[in-house]
């Protein structure tokens, strides 16, 4: 069975979320902190073997006091994050032991995730080497200018919106990495394909959203009792802090 290490950026300064006291990672999604919804079902899966979670550097020793009941029960490596989000992926990635086969980076701020998700983008990725989950754009696209006039309609054909976990060979990540350059990627994709890797896209769900406003975080709340969330690990765990668990 291939090995997977999963890394989880969470060192965003959340500027969108429009919260200056709280980063969208940390805060209370109806029982559970964001980011333990993130990544408690990573952890439950037997071909995980490593997980690491990305901090602004800053905010280390408050995370690992605030969270000290989920640490207890969670094994994930604290790494400190950089100044963009390939930053921070790329300080984990170099802590991700060399026995690992492959590596999937998740967004902290995407909590609504579940097990078939997973699923179907780990095998992908395994079949064809790296794989992302996306979805169709549905809506017309428009390009807009700063007077916030349209300036064209741009084709939707073939037009996707990535999301996470992005998932790849953890050797084909390293070279991609080492080949960024001053690319300023936004994902681990383009960072793929600027180096020539293929890349699969594998149909996911609007549900899989990404907490980035406050009407994104309304509307997780909404999902979090729609969502099919299969036993995670604070269930599963004897000790787990009854308060995590909705
Ligand atoms: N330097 C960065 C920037 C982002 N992230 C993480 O990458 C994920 C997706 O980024 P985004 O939603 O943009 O988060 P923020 O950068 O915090 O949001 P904003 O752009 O509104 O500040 C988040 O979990 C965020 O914490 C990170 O680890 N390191
Ligand atoms: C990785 C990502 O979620 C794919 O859509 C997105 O690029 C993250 O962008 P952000 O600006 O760091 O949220």
């Amino acid at each position: 069975m291939p090995s997977f290490a999963v890394i989880l950026p969470a060192a965003g300064s959340s500027s969108r979320f429009g919260d200056p006291r709280r980063k969208k990672p940390f805060i209370d999604l109806k029982g559970r902190p964001v980011w333990v919804r993130s990544l408690e079902l990573f952890l439950s899966r037997d071909d995980v073997k490593q997980a690491l979670i990305v901090l602004p550097p800053d905010e280390i020793e408050w995370f690992k006091e605030k969270f000290r009941a989920n640490l207890a029960f969670m094994n994930v490596e604290i790494v400190a994050g950089g100044k963009e989000r390939a930053d921070s992926v790329q300080n984990a990635l170099a802590r991700v032991r060399s026995d690992i086969d492959f590596v999937a980076v998740h967004d902290a701020a995407r909590p609504m995730i579940v097990k078939k998700w997973i699923e179907d983008v780990f095998a992908a990725a395994i079949r064809d080497g790296a794989a992302i989950p996306a979805l169709p754009i549905s809506s017309t696209v428009k390009k807009v200018d700063r007077d916030r006039k349209i300036v064209e309609t741009i084709p939707r054909d073939g037009l996707w919106a990535a999301q996470t976990p992005q998932v790849a060979r953890r050797d084909w990540l390293l070279d991609a990495f080492g080949k960024r350059g001053t690319l300023a990627a936004t994902d681990e994709a383009q960072l793929l394909e600027n180096a020539g890797r293929g890349v699969t896209i594998v149909e996911c769900s609007p549900l899989n959203l990404k907490i980035t406003t406050q009407e994104d975080f309304k509307m997780a709340e909404a999902l979090v009792d729609m969502l099919p969330r299969e036993k995670t690990l604070g269930q599963l765990h004897p000790f787990a802090d009854e308060r995590f668990i909705v």
